[in-house]
């Protein structure tokens, strides 16, 4: 089985697509993007579901998408496995049944397809399910079902379009897991589209991120995080990053303040400053000691996030911090409290812009 590849342009209204993809054979690539992105147009192009107005685009050795020569060829002929957020069972089928139908539509004798269906329910752990009606199941078996129907059939490729953002918090956990598992079933390429920066870092081999119609940053999970190109991705993965002018050992920040960086470090021009909200430390009172980068803030929100809880600190710079609820009652972080903050030198990673 090979791999996904080529240019995907869509125009649809004052909205244009135009990106460049490549997925190898057994590659997991997750989307990653903020509303309206167009993730899920691009993800409609590849299926056939929406016809792509420029570019071209193939799986395998075959061109399923060009318009300059008039080639497309119908959803139902690209042989790809289909993944919604709603699960999209049919009501009226067993989960065997629902297993069976992906086989069946592709000329699979009925017998043939319901014995292909077995081993599949056996290899996902859905036995206990086999014989059940959609509606009788919960929304992460839901899920695991209508992934299996789509691995049943046997696809060239497969597309998921935010799989687990229906489930509750405790469900998306277990089927993610899961379906880190299953997806090294797949031969061909797999593209997940999704909001959830967990999802990606945990199930793709590539996380690509759109932006506004284009690719803004791609790398490697550990690469996108560390690294972060954008102030979207850098938000989303919950890391701080401040554009600025570096010289000297010390960063002047474009958004006002000043940071020292590493003295060993030899960065010159333009450079972005990561900083973890871990690394940087809140005080009542002006701290003394070692850290070199010492400023004043002013607390602008306060959000729980798993057992910390990220606040925001307006000043030069303004940055989000994690920190534990114990020192949220004893700092009293509320909107308007005024801090100061710290950050050694040495939490701060610094590259070029
Ligand atoms: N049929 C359509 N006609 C015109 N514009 C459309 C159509 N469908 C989507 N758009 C626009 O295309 C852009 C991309 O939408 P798309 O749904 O692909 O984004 P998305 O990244 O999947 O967003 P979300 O995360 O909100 O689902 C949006 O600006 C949207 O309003």
């Amino acid at each position: 089985m090979s791999g996904l590849s080529g240019q995907v342009v869509v125009e649809q209204g004052a909205f244009r697509l135009d990106v460049e993809i490549e997925v190898a054979a057994g590659e997991v690539v997750a989307v990653l993007g903020p509303n309206g992105a167009g993730k899920s147009t691009l993800l409609r192009a590849v299926a056939g579901l929406t016809p792509m107005t420029g570019g071209r685009l193939s799986l395998g050795t075959v061109v399923v998408d060009h318009p300059a020569a008039d080639v497309l060829v119908a959803p139902g002929e690209r042989r790809i496995g289909l993944v919604f957020q709603d699960y999209r069972l049919f009501p009226h089928l067993s989960v065997l049944d629902n297993l069976a139908f992906g086989l069946r539509s592709s000329g699979v004798s009925k017998a043939e397809s319901r014995r292909r269906a077995g081993v599949w329910v056996t290899r996902l752990g859905l036995d206990d399910l086999a014989h059940r009606k959609p509606a009788t199941l919960s929304g992460g078996q839901a899920q695991r079902v209508a992934l299996g129907r789509a691995l049943a059939a046997d696809p060239v490729a497969m597309l998921l379009d935010e799989p687990l953002a229906a489930l509750d918090a405790g469900t998306r956990l277990d089927v993610r897991s899961w379906l880190r598992e299953h997806l090294t079933d797949v031969g061909g390429p797999t593209l997940l589209v999704t909001h959830d920066p967990l999802d990606a870092l945990v199930l793709a081999d590539r996380i690509v991120v759109l932006e506004g119609g284009s690719v803004t940053q791609q790398g490697e999970p550990w690469e996108v995080a560390r690294r972060p190109a954008t102030r979207y991705v850098a938000r989303l993965l919950g890391i701080n990053l401040l554009p600025g002018t570096a010289a000297g050992g010390e960063v002047a920040l474009d958004g006002g303040g000043a940071l020292h960086v590493a003295d060993d470090a030899d960065h010159h021009g333009h450079v972005l400053v990561a900083v973890r909200p871990s690394a940087i430390s809140l005080h009542a009172a002006e701290p003394e000691g070692s850290a070199r980068n010492v400023w004043r803030g002013v607390v602008d929100g306060v959000e729980p996030i798993g057992d910390r809880v990220r606040v925001t600190v307006s000043g030069a710079p303004t940055v989000i911090v994690d920190v534990t609820p114990g020192a949220v009652a004893d700092l009293r972080l509320t909107r308007g409290t005024e801090l100061w903050l710290s950050a050694k030198a040495t939490e701060l990673d610094v590259y070029p812009a």
